[in-house]
């Protein structure tokens, strides 16, 4: 049973919209259910939130109001930006109660069919009826949740005693649904109770919050009390509005004659959202639910053509897809090692989804007439839970036993196999699969042939609600028993925590942008998000200990770093795949083993520079979002003049840029900022600091102007520096150098401090007089010092002298100009410098004769 604190996603916020009450009831009935709940509450608030007539015959079939229902469930969504994977999931499975029915409307070669209640039955319809019918799917339940679950029906009906649908259906037959669906779930007592009283207080007389605390507790409470805000928000809504009853009847109708195409944009939405949500909880059986019956809306024309292809290609195949079945029945059963290892082997056949089957005729840019290949055999691997002394195999090694005899036996198509097993998909998903051709010199008929264990098949099929069910899992090994949970329905369950949290990485992967993204990200964003960054093609990756990683395809050495951790990809200053230096802007391909190299000293304007680049380059929403939180602080930091608008300002123009994902022309913008920072930095060094008196004076009484490289400078900015400990004197005195105060030149050489001053103070002896300088700290690179010396005269900076050292051990190199340069062309050289590869960051200053009593600095 899936309890509430099992799950270490809690969440703050539940928002949910009620589909349609399908009651003809003509209300407005979008909701919002507001609560913390745990993550099996996702799957008790979305079918709460629901209201379904099992009886009703259209996907979507509320009525009046049905217009107000969806524009407000965009508002509902975005109320004070709280969403939450519980928000989505919720939503998902409100979809789900209505397309149950259209399963059984479906050819499909297996169906299952839960519901037990006839529509002829309603007069026979009781609370003991109703037990009768729901008690086996909540089987799994202690005695004494039974006995609490038996009481919250009893008292549903009694709430509900005597309200009817249209149809004539007793209303008590929704709650009931809601709860067998939880139930099918096997969600605990609490979640199932909700269910069954999600409408008692909202919609009777007879039962109040408070009495359903006193006698179901506080957290049935909670459940219950968050769906039914929800529904009085939408009510609330009608009459603030202070719309006469004439207007409101006259928007019914409107949206009457609007309902048609509503389905279809519901349906749309569907495809578009939900489905891919129930895609990312794992939960298959939804998302094909979901998908098919969407696709039914959207495109009935090509609907109707897949399924008519569908049960063409079934009438043509039906022999050969039985007799494969029996011969691989039968080698499996003949197999000695399977017969040692396992308890038993099923194989199942299966269909393609309609709608999957679309899809593919759309990638494939071919027709539905041409489809040939729908049919599945799905191989469920039951392994024994202990085999003689010590583990004598895995549980995936008896996967790939059944996979060589499938091999064994028929032609595989090349390249076609595909190892879900040992790179699982990110919601959790594991198999085998293979394509083959079983007869292959009479007839061109495929099969796909998906290889399991019992316990993936249950990921499989119900993805996030199978690891917070009460089901626990077959472990891993073989021959390693781990003690045995409840069985439910004849299912041996043993626990592997290992597995479940290697497969809930992703949901943890959601918690966390949901952490980092509330109040930044509206709630279709976040779905987007997630859609596209968890759902969309793999690209899979090694680190350096050889663990993989899983990418959306097109994600850059920058997606990687941030999702490895936000502090990697702040501090990331380059990256080595297969070994090589590579950009952060690069494209990553399957696997390549990509390591980070990074760089805790970096200065606050060299990482907003680097990074402001890599934001057009970071293909994921997730590290996008990182990075623009990261560019604040750093603009912060670096600069008070650029104000939050100005950062704020870019940001929301690259986020504009970035759905076309191109480099923004930076240039003037750049030099802008680059100047903005120049300035401030100098500027900021002298607040406080230093008197008027302090200044040097010139000659003629203005300010005063250093000269520097012989000339009078204008354009660079001054100021005077404490003389305390920041000095540096070298040599016979003839110059001092001011060190900027860039932490890395401590650590990166050490005795940078002295190489650097003795050599300012050389040129500035040989010159004899202030000169400017350029340093320059980086990787050791093949071509660093040709770009950056490039940088330099590509912008008019003309290079006087220069030195460089090396340190081997660590790799990394420093580089010393003696430059000649006004103020503009200097700050265009540091900005593309910046962007070098592997550059750690630079300062700049000039030096000063010691005559000079308040020695000057340029710091940047
Ligand atoms: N339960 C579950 N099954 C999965 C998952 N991913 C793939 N499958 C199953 O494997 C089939 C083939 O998937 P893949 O081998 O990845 O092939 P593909 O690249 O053509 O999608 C899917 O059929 P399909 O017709 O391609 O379905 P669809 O995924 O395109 O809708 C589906 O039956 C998953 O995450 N969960």
């Amino acid at each position: 049973m899936a309890s509430a604190s099992s799950l270490s996603v809690s969440l703050e916020c539940v928002n949910v919209c009620k589909l349609s009450k399908g009651d003809g009831s003509g209300r407005y009935d979008c909701s919002v259910l507001s609560c913390a709940w745990k993550a099996p509450r996702i799957l008790t608030g979305f079918l709460a939130s629901t209201a379904h007539s099992p009886q009703s015959s259209s996907f979507l079939s509320g009525r009046n109001g049905r217009r107000n229902q969806f524009k407000s469930k965009c508002e509902v969504l975005d109320i004070g930006s709280c969403y939450s994977i519980e928000a989505f999931g919720s939503a998902l499975l409100g979809r789900l109660i209505k397309s149950r029915k259209h399963h059984v409307a479906g050819q499909r070669w297996q169906l299952f069919f839960s519901s037990s209640i006839s529509s002829g039955a309603f007069d026979e319809v009781s609370p003991e009826t109703l037990w009768e019918d729901l008690r086996p799917t909540v089987s799994y339940l202690s005695p004494k949740e039974l006995e609490l679950v038996h009481n919250a029906l009893k008292l549903a009906f009694e709430a509900h005693d005597g309200q009817k649908r249209r149809s004539g259906e007793p209303f008590i037959i929704h709650p009931v649904e809601v709860a067998r669906i939880l139930g099918e779930l096997e969600l605990d007592w609490e979640s199932i109770a909700a269910g069954l009283l999600h409408d008692t207080v909202e919609d009777t007389n007879v039962v109040t919050f408070e009495r359903i605390e006193e006698e179901f507790g506080p957290t049935v409470r909670h459940i219950v009390e968050g769906e039914t805000k929800v529904s009085k928000l939408g009510k609330l809504k009608c009459k603030n509005e202070s719309d006469s009853v004439q207007d409101v009847k006259a928007d019914d109708l409107r949206q009457m004659f609007l309902a048609m195409t509503e389905e279809s944009s519901i349906a749309m939405e569907t495809l578009q959202v939900f489905a891919p949500l129930a895609k990312l909880l794992g939960m298959y059986q939804i998302k094909s639910e979901l998908e098919n019956l969407s696709f039914m809306y959207t495109n009935p024309q090509d609907y109707a053509k897949v399924k008519r292809r569908v049960a063409d290609l079934y009438k043509e195949h039906e022999k050969e897809l039985l007799e494969a079945n029996k011969i691989l029945k039968k080698k499996i059963e003949d197999d000695q090692f399977l017969d040692l290892m396992t308890v038993k082997t099923e194989v199942r056949s299966a269909c393609k989804e309609p709608y999957s089957i679309y899809k593919a005729v759309l990638k494939s840019k071919g027709s539905i007439s041409e489809v040939n290949q729908i049919a599945q055999l799905r191989i469920i691997i039951k392994p024994k839970p202990c085999v003689g002394v010590g583990p004598l195999c895995t549980s995936q090694q008896i996967c790939y036993h059944v996979l060589g005899l499938v091999h064994g036996i028929w032609t595989p198509i090349p390249r076609a196999m595909k190892d879900y097993i040992a790179t699982p998909k990110p919601n959790g998903y594991q198999s085998l699969h293979t394509t083959v051709i079983p007869f292959l010199y009479e007839s061109m008929f495929r099969l796909e042939v998906q290889i399991r264990t019992e316990e993936m098949d249950l990921i499989a099929e119900r993805g996030i609600a199978a690891h917070y069910s009460g089901r626990v899992f077959v472990t891993g090994l073989v021959g390693h028993a781990m003690p045995s949970g409840r069985s439910s329905r004849g299912k041996t369950v043993c626990l592997n925590n290992a597995n479940i949290a290697l497969r809930i990485g992703w949901l943890n992967a959601i918690r966390e942008w949901q952490e980092e993204f509330v109040g930044n990200m509206s709630s279709r964003e976040f779905v987007d998000t997630i859609t596209r960054d968890l759902l969309g093609s793999r690209v899979f990756v090694f680190t350096p200990r050889g663990e993989i990683k899983n990418l959306p395809k097109g994600a850059t050495v920058i997606d990687y770093a941030y999702m490895i951790h936000t502090e990697i990809g702040n501090k990331m200053v380059a990256a080595k795949v297969n070994g090589n230096l590579v950009s952060p802007m690069h494209v990553l391909a399957n696997a390549e083993v990509v390591e980070i190299i990074t760089y805790s000293a970096l200065s606050s304007k060299s990482a907003f520079q680097r990074h402001k680049q890599w934001l057009q380059h970071a293909k994921t929403r997730s590290a996008r979002h990182k990075i623009m939180k990261f560019l604040r602080e750093q603009a912060a930091l670096s600069a008070a003049e650029i104000t939050a608008d100005t950062v704020n300002d870019f940001v929301a123009d690259s986020e504009e840029e970035s759905e076309v994902e191109e480099l923004p022309d930076n240039t003037e913008w750049n030099r802008t900022l680059w100047e903005k920072i120049f300035r401030n930095v100098v500027e900021k060094s002298s607040q406080g600091k230093y008197s008027e008196d302090l200044l040097m004076p010139s000659n003629n009484g203005s300010a005063w102007v250093p000269k520097v490289n012989g000339k009078n400078n204008k354009h660079l900015q001054h100021a005077s520096l404490e003389a305390k400990g920041e000095l540096l004197s070298q040599g016979n005195d003839v110059a001092k150098m001011i060190e900027s105060n860039i932490p890395m030149y401590k650590e990166v050489l050490p005795g940078l401090e002295s190489w650097h001053a003795s050599k300012v103070a050389s040129w500035h002896s040989l010159e004899g007089h202030s000169i400017q300088w350029l340093c320059v700290v980086c990787i050791d690179r093949r071509g660093m010092m040709a770009e950056v010396t490039t940088a330099l005269a590509s912008v008019g900076i003309a290079i006087c002298s220069c030195v460089a050292e090396i340190d081997r051990g660590r790799g990394m190199a420093v580089m010393l100009f003696h430059i000649d340069g006004n103020l503009d062309n200097l700050v265009k050289a540091c900005s593309s410098v910046d962007l070098i590869l592997g550059v750690l960051g630079w300062s700049t200053g000039c030096s000063w004769t010691s005559s000079m009593e308040n020695p000057q600095f340029l710091e940047c």
